[in-house]
């Protein structure tokens, strides 16, 4: 039976302040369409979004303002409505559909693989016929085999009630993993270009929007905010961003904004523009908890008047998507919650110890190697969430670790150095992971910031599993969750939650794989996740060592995924009662 989303929580809300032109925003969704079924705080899935649109929609459209619903990109990897299909995506492209999106873009996970982008460019592109926009990506047409633009570069449009004039950008950051049948141009390069130069030249704009997988306090977007504003002083610009998994906003001057809007189909980012043609237009942002309580809140309905047939029926396509991939069968029970931040590294509830201590140990193991002892090494970021304690689901192998990535190995490597490889990559700024702040937040100084144990005290961070809403005596207790902290300050969240402690993570953990723990070995097999080799590389070499990985390195356990290594020992050892 398909489990039911938990029931809404009651908590206390900040409302929504309409304008003039109105924004609903999600980034990396990551095939989260479900919502999630073990956190009510964020358990309302697609359809009630659908729901949710429509009703802003009604409600605005009533007072004569406009609606824009945008979405910046990573909707696929991370999940098992994405990734446990075959091939994968199938379903949510399907599923996304069926929201009426204005513009949307690329995100990189868009992005690393041929067969991902170029069903973007013969599915969701048409899905959404002419509302997506690459202002900087262009892919090798996989039938004439010319690079051509992923889709338009740009969007210039009048909204449905006022006639605004909107020209829109869709940009992804300077990502540079996307896999060679795609181009991804640096920011800094296209705004250079003729045809945004023309764009951002034309005088019959009321309002510039930038809407991109690129972090809002980014030098990304500093820079097409200059160059908007060196030739367009008194037109508002809107940005909407994504990639750091985080809720941000950024003021970059009193008529441009951005707004970031979290993760994992847990936030609806809101934004609001009064008095666009004034000299001081006005920007209201609203972070909003994907729950029903907070969805029916905000759309002045109750549990009768709020679903809209649409979105009922988006809802149970995706039950009966989960159900075509038996995405509630369990493979095993976990005994206690495990955690990426929550929690210090090493310790005993930490997802990195267990993997370290635990999987690697238990199951990492290449047959033709024999006793030869191992140094693994992984990203952490190959890991993309908590594990709570109870059944582990189909759902829940995608959910933690999506990649398709293996591992390749250099052998007989000197183990005095090869022990060194993770203390240097460590040393790095965040690579190899999604920092869970802005890495325009000042923290601590450069030195401190690649990896120390301290609490990441007052960021703005995400929440995971909030506890049910414990009502006790004429106070409410807040339920735990996110106390964001951005550019107009503290109220930007629709809940108001008791914070949560986040703790630094390192970019990369390792376990020495030996049949004799105790001994220190001489020479080991250097094993690591492919995804990180050119990393690897580069930090063997800092550590001394003369090793050319394009030709010395070769798989290890072929066709073995860290996805599978995981399930395998869930399997084994997490027997449910
Ligand atoms: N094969 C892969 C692909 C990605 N990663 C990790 O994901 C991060 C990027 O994810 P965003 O959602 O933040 O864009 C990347 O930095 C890696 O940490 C991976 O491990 N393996
Ligand atoms: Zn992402
Ligand atoms: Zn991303």
């Amino acid at each position: 039976a398909q489990p039911s989303a938990p029931d809404p929580i009651p908590a206390p809300l900040r409302g929504l302040e309409f304008g003039q032109l109105n924004f609903l925003h999600t980034t990396d969704t990551h095939g989260w369409l479900a919502g999630h079924l073990q956190e009510p705080s964020y358990a309302a899935d697609w359809g009630d979004y659908v729901s949710f649109a429509t009703r802003i929609r009604e409600k605005v459209e009533a007072r004569g303002q406009d609606l824009l619903v945008i979405d910046t990109g990573d909707r696929v990897e991370g999940n098992g409505l994405y990734d446990s299909s075959e091939p994968k995506g199938v379903y949510i492209s399907e599923i996304l559909r069926h929201q009426p999106i204005d513009l949307l873009t690329s995100g990189n996970h868009e992005l690393y693989k041929q067969n991902t982008s170029e069903a973007e460019f013969f599915t969701t592109i048409p899905n959404f016929r002419g509302n997506y926009i690459a202002s900087n990506i262009d892919i090798f047409h996989p039938g004439t085999k010319e690079l051509v633009p992923l889709a338009p570069r740009y969007k210039k449009f009048t909204t449905k009630l006022q006639g605004i004039r909107i020209t829109a950008f869709g940009f992804l950051f300077d990502f540079t993993g996307n896999n060679n049948r795609t181009v991804v141009q640096p920011v800094e390069e296209t705004i250079k270009e003729d045809w945004f130069q023309e764009a951002i030249r034309d005088k019959d704009v009321d309002l510039f929007l930038v809407i991109g997988h690129v972090p809002v306090k980014s030098q990304e977007y500093q820079a097409i905010f200059r160059a908007i504003r060196s030739l367009r002083w008194g037109v508002p610009i809107q940005f909407f961003g994504g990639h750091l998994h985080i809720r941000d906003y950024a003021r970059y001057d009193a008529k441009a904004v951005g707004l970031a809007s979290g993760r994992f189909m847990e936030t609806i980012g809101f934004l609001s523009i009064d008095g666009l043609s004034t000299s001081t237009p006005v920007f209201k942002r609203r972070y909003i908890d994907n729950n029903l309580f907070s969805l029916r809140h905000h759309s002045g309905l109750d549990e009768d008047g709020f679903p809209t047939e649409q979105g009922r029926n988006v809802s149970r396509l995706i039950a009966e998507s989960r159900s075509a991939l038996h995405l509630d069968e369990v493979h095993g029970c976990a005994p206690r919650d495990l955690w990426m931040s929550r929690v210090k590294y090493p310790s005993n509830d930490s997802i990195y110890t267990w993997l370290e201590s635990q999987v690697l140990v238990d199951s990492l193991k290449d047959e033709s190697r024999g006793d030869t002892p191992a140094l693994a090494i992984l990203n952490t970021g190959a890991i993309r969430f908590d594990i709570f304690q109870g059944p582990f689901t189909q759902d829940t192998t995608f959910i933690v670790s999506p990649f398709t990535s293996g591992f390749r190995y250099v052998k007989d490597v000197p183990y005095d150095q090869a022990q060194l490889i993770v203390g240097i990559l460590n040393k790095q700024p965040q690579i190899l992971r999604t920092p869970r702040y802005s890495p325009f937040t000042p923290l601590a100084p450069p030195e401190q910031l690649a990896y120390s144990n301290d609490i990441v005290a007052d960021l703005t961070v995400g929440a995971s599993k909030p506890q049910q809403a414990p009502l006790s005596g004429q106070e409410p207790e807040l339920i735990p969750g996110y106390t964001t902290k951005d550019d107009a300050g503290t109220d930007g969240d629709d809940t108001v939650h008791s914070p949560i402690s986040f703790y630094r993570v390192p970019n990369c953990i390792q376990a020495l794989v030996a049949a004799n723990a105790s001994a220190v070995p001489e020479t080991v097999d250097l094993v690591y996740i492919d995804f990180i080799e050119r990393h690897v590389a580069l930090a063997a070499k800092f550590a001394g060592l003369d090793v050319n990985f394009a030709q010395e390195s070769e798989v290890y356990m072929p066709s073995m995924t860290l996805t599978d290594l995981l399930l395998d020992w869930v399997k084994t050892h997490w027997k449910c009662e």
